[in-house]
């Protein structure tokens, strides 16, 4: 009682104008320094100390409900304020960093346009034309295309990951693609080293051929028919990945199409990792209120294929296998359910990013009949008199043409089209990229659409496909027919990061090659295309790359859209120094206000005008998605050499 009265009488002297900003101030000053993401921090400062201001304050107002709304409303204003003052002020550590102020202001803009339009690769390319080589694309994080992003950040004396992929981490655990310790990384690659080495890859080397004769019996079954080709290289590309992970035959190939629609699945639980991954402290709050059901239902399958395989036992040397430790070559075999996680990571980071190279590669040489032509005669010649061109893996990967059309398609679409976020950790001193200086605690993306597209990397004509720039010739023929010499040409090797770089590179970079190699020379060799409906193939890449995001940097970044901000931000902070309740509201209403206009430009809040492009755009948030919405669908014919 004694202490009840003791508050009161202190509650009773607080000045509101006083303790609520202080309040304010005080969390901000947390959140700048340490960074807090987890529920119970969040709910601690974000809700339990204003309600117990609220408690403190109650005699200030007529009633509770009043006191309850002005405090938790002048307590987030002010908070608010101060987030967004800083990070545009000349005080913050990436002041002196280029970028649109919406960027600067919240990580929420960068995850809006990823759920809005899903192809947030081409905004950051527009943001790289528009700004430069680096730009600042997040209140902490940079975007660099300079020549020295390989050795500096994904090199060994590099970068850890950053906190993008904390959505990998899931109630079982985080899979290898998350670990953002890089010891913890370390030790955890070694049963993926063993899983791809040569003795490994021999056993896969005749799964990738047993895989190819499934897909080329059902293009001959099919034969005189229009296909979807994007379709059927997701069939390849499961149906592979299951044989090489879990010994097991998803069947698509044979069935000719995908029954348990396991592609799917991943694509929409893609789409909900895609635009969180960007705003990871609202982690905790998305698994709090709901999570993703595509997700629920992959850890279904995943679990019920990890258990088959498990029940089996060891039949053949897949990768689970090597995931497992079966064989016993570790002093500590590691748990079954991190090989699980792993495992079936393999499947979802194997299959899409495969079935979506070649499909782009299809694609690129249906358009250009002369490079079709000349990787025509390149197989033919390494595979004279009918020998199989599935089977000789060593002379695929030895062929130049074949290789610069692979490299080539990547170099344009790589599959893992956002960025590779790295962190500088606290503590390091800060890390320099070339000539830039990056603070601790910033993160630096590297976004292999925008770096590969870039002329300074790889010219000329770096938006085309031109497989060409990756052989060694003294004179290379444009495709306009001109021709143009060694020193005209610029193909920065250096920077080529399709598969990533470094300790963290793709773990089935070689599988994935082998694969690829093996399909386009089996393909080639026994089927002619006949492009039925030509109008599909001249829209594709827009559509599929989606050209509504291009536009957003210029309506949301010009003086103009500066004005729009700034306005209703300093009508805020006058709305703010008045005390009763309506102005409260008004100032938040200031805030919500000030965001909504600085985000509208032309792109923004049309639905209305284009509503059926704006719904495809929706479910076209992934990549892979984007290709099966837009089917490619030519003629295969048998093919016979002269
Ligand atoms: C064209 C095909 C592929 C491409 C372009 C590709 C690309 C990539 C990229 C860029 C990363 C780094 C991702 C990041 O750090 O955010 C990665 C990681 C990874 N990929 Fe691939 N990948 C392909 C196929 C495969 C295949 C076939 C497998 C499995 C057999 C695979 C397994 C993995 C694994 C396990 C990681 C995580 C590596 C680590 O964290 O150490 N990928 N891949």
């Amino acid at each position: 009682m004694e202490a009840i009265d003791s508050f009161s009488k202190i509650a009773e002297k607080l000045d509101a104008r006083v303790v609520l900003p202080l309040a304010s101030v005080v969390t901000w000053l947390i959140y700048k320094k340490y960074e807090p993401t987890g529920l119970k921090s969040s709910t601690l400062l974000l809700l339990v100390v204003p309600g117990l201001l609220s408690g403190a304050l109650r005699t200030h107002f007529p009633t509770l409900l009043h006191t309850v709304a002005v405090v938790y409303i002048r307590y987030w204003t002010l908070l608010t304020l101060l987030i967004v003052a800083y990070r545009i002020s000349p005080f913050h550590p990436l002041a002196a960093y280029p970028g649109p102020l919406l960027c600067k202001v919240s990580k929420l803009w960068h995850a809006y346009i990823v759920w809005r339009y899903g192809k947030s690769f081409r905004y950051v390319q527009e943001l790289h034309e528009q700004y430069g080589e680096i730009v600042r694309i997040g209140p902490n994080e940079l975007s660099v295309c300079h020549k020295d992003i390989a050795t500096a950040v994904l090199g060994p004396k590099g970068l850890p990951r950053g906190p993008y992929y904390d959505t990998r981490e899931h109630e079982e655990g985080v899979s290898l693609d998350g670990l953002r310790d890089m010891t913890v990384h370390t030790s955890r690659r070694r049963p993926w080293a063993r899983g791809m080495n040569s003795t490994a890859m021999k056993y896969y080397e005749g799964l990738i051929k047993s895989t190819v004769d499934d897909l080329l019996a059902g293009l001959h079954k099919r034969g005189g028919q229009k296909l979807d080709i994007s379709a059927w290289m997701t069939f390849f590309g499961f149906d592979f990945m299951g044989h090489m992970a879990f010994s097991y035959d998803y069947r698509m190939l044979k069935e000719g199409r995908d029954e348990s629609g396991l592609a799917h699945m991943i694509e929409r639980a893609l789409i909900d990792a895609a635009w969180l991954s960007h705003i990871p402290w609202a982690i905790p709050f998305a698994k709090t209120f709901g999570g993703s059901s595509a997700w629920d239902e992959i850890k279904v399958v995943g679990e019920t294929t990890v258990k088959r395989r498990i029940d089996a036992g060891f039949q053949h040397p897949d990768l689970f296998h090597h995931l497992l430790d079966e064989g016993g070559s570790e002093p500590e075999r590691p748990s079954l359910v991190t090989a699980a996680i792993d495992g079936q990571l393999a499947i979802i980071a194997g299959s899409d990013t495969a079935a979506t190279t070649l499909a782009h590669l299809w694609y690129f040489l249906l358009t250009n009949p002369l490079c079709f032509k000349l990787l025509r005669k390149e197989v033919d010649e390494t595979f004279p008199h009918g020998e199989d061109a599935a089977s000789d893996l060593a002379k695929q990967s030895a062929m130049p043409y074949l290789n610069a059309c692979i490299n080539e398609t990547l170099r344009l679409y790589p599959p893992v089209l956002t960025g590779l976020q790295r962190r500088v950790i606290a503590g390091s001193g800060g890390k320099m990229i070339g000539p830039y200086f990056v603070p601790e605690e910033t993160q630096v993306s590297l976004w292999a659409y925008s770096i590969q597209r870039d002329p300074q990397h790889y010219s000329p004509l770096p938006n085309t496909f031109w497989p060409e720039r990756w052989l060694v010739q003294e004179q290379y023929t444009l495709p306009s027919g001109d021709t143009i010499t060694q020193e005209q040409v610029h193909t920065n090797r250096d920077v080529f990061m399709p598969f990533s770089q470094g300790p963290m590179v793709c773990a089935g970079k070689n599988v994935a090659l082998a694969e690829m190699r093996a399909v386009v020379c089996a393909v080639m060799q026994q089927f002619d295309f006949e492009i039925a409906d030509k109008a599909p193939f001249e829209t594709w890449e827009d559509d599929i790359a989606l050209d509504e995001v291009v536009g957003i940097v210029h309506s949301g970044s010009k003086a103009k859209g500066v004005g729009r901000f700034i306005l209703p931000v300093a009508n805020t902070l006058y709305l703010y120094t008045r005390l009763p309740l309506k102005t409260d509201v008004a100032a938040l209403y200031g805030i919500v206000f000030c965001i909504a206009a600085a985000a509208s430009g032309k792109n923004v809040g049309q639905g209305g005008k284009d509503n059926e492009k704006r719904q495809r755009a929706v479910s076209d948030q992934n990549h892979a998605a984007a290709i099966a919405a837009h089917p490619l669908l030519p003629i295969f014919r048998q093919y016979t050499r002269d």
